[in-house]
C-alpha cells in the first residue's frame, strides 16, 4: 500500500521509527514532515496527509502528535476521511473491521514505541468486514 505519514515535534521521533517499520513491511511512504523535533503546528501536517488520502494520492495515513487527539479532530475534518485514535490492539484491528479507518492516529507521549509498532502493524493488516459496517459508514459520508 502507499502510506502517508504525518507527525507534529511530539510525534517525529515515534514518526521516524514508524516510517522504517513500514518500509520494512514493503509498503510505500510518503513522509509530510514534520521534520525535526523544532517546535510546530500539528493541523499542517493532519491537512497534508488527509489530503492526500482524500485524493486517492495515497491508501492510508498515520498521524502522529503528543496525545494524537488534535491530528484525529484535524483529520476528521474531511469527508471520506475515518481516523481512529488507538492505544491498544483491539481498537485499532477494530477500527478497520468496522470502521474501515483510513488514518490512523496515535499519541507518542501516551505509549511507549514498542506498543506503537504492534498497533501499526494490525492496523495495516486487518481488513474492513463490510456488509452491516458498509451501510452505516454510508450513512454519515457525504456522495
Ligand atoms: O494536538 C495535540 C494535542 O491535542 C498534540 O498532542 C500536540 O502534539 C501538543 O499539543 C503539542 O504540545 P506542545 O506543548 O506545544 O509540545
Amino acid at each position: 500500500m502507499k502510506i502517508a505519514i504525518g507527525s507534529d515535534h511530539g510525534g517525529f521521533e515515534l514518526k521516524e521509527q514508524i516510517k522504517k517499520l513500514i518500509d520494512g513491511l514493503g509498503h510505500e511512504v510518503r513522509d509530510c514532515g514534520c521534520h525535526s523535533s523544532e517546535s510546530t503546528d500539528y493541523p499542517l501536517f493532519g491537512k497534508a496527509v488527509a489530503e492526500l488520502v482524500v485524493t486517492g494520492a495515497v491508501d492510508r495515513g498515520i498521524l502522529i502528535c503528543g496525545t494524537g487527539i488534535g491530528m484525529s479532530i484535524v483529520a476528521n475534518r474531511y469527508n471520506g476521511i475515518r481516523a481512529a485514535l488507538c492505544h491498544e490492539l483491539y481498537t485499532a484491528r477494530m477500527s478497520r473491521e468496522h470502521n474501515d479507518a483510513n488514518v490512523l492516529c496515535l499519541g507518542a507521549r501516551v505509549i511507549g514505541p514498542g506498543l506503537a509498532e504492534e498497533i501499526v502493524k494490525i492496523w495495516l493488516a486487518t481488513p474492513f468486514e463490510g456488509g452491516r459496517h458498509e451501510r452505516r459508514i454510508k450513512l454519515f459520508e457525504k456522495e
